[in-house]
């Protein structure tokens, strides 16, 4: 079972390769944490768009190299392509860099977990790896349970 840490992000470079669905997901994430956000993808979806030109991310609209990741500090991997993401996975293994696989849990050395804040509250829900549609539904379970404790 994986440990919960709360890290700090506030000005630190996560690179984000891949700023599709998924990728988006993790962009708005990260950027609400504080993280100085680096995307690098061919093609970036219209709210990427929308967070480059307001300067709250920066964007590369290339292919993702290895380079890319000597500055890091977290890198998530979100291309569509197996291939791409293994070899981020590869790059980051090597510099000791913790690195998200979207499409490959045992690639991950670190998870995205379900998000629940209020306040200075906050709740991540992890499934272990084997049912992220039960830590979905945990997530909204909290997310109801603060909304009607009153003081919180
Ligand atoms: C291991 C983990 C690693 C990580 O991604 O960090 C992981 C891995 C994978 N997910 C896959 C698929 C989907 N995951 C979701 C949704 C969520 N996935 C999330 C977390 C995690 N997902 C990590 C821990 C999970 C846990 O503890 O169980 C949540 C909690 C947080 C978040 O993603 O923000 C969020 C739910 C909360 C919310 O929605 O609020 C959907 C639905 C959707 O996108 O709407 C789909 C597609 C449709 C379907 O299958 O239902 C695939 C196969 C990809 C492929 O086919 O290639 C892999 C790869 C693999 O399992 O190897
Ligand atoms: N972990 C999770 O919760 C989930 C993971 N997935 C997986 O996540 C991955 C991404 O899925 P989507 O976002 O739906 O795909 P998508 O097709 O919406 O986006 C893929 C993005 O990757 C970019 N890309 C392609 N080649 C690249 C390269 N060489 N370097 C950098 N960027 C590159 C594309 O330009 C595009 O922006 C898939 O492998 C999918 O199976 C899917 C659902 C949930």
């Amino acid at each position: 079972m994986r440990f919960p840490m709360f890290v700090e992000l506030e000005g630190k470079r996560v690179v984000v390769a891949g700023a599709g669905t998924i990728g988006t997901r993790r962009i708005r994430v990260l950027v609400e944490f504080g993280a100085s956000v680096l995307v690098i993808s061919p093609e970036v979806s219209g709210e990427v768009r929308d967070l480059w030109q307001s300067g709250k991310v920066q964007c590369e609209l290339r292919t993702v190299e290895k380079q890319d990741m000597e500055t890091a500090f977290l890198v998530v991997a979100a291309a569509d392509k197996r291939e791409i993401n293994h070899q981020i996975y590869e790059w980051c293994s090597e510099a000791g860099i913790p690195v998200n696989v979207a499409d490959k849990k045992e690639e991950c050395s670190f998870y995205f977990p379900g998000i629940a804040k209020r306040g200075s509250l906050v709740a991540g829900v992890c499934a272990g790896g084997e049912d992220h549609r039960l830590a979905r539904q945990a997530v909204e379970e909290i997310r109801e349970f603060w909304k009607e404790k009153a003081g919180i």
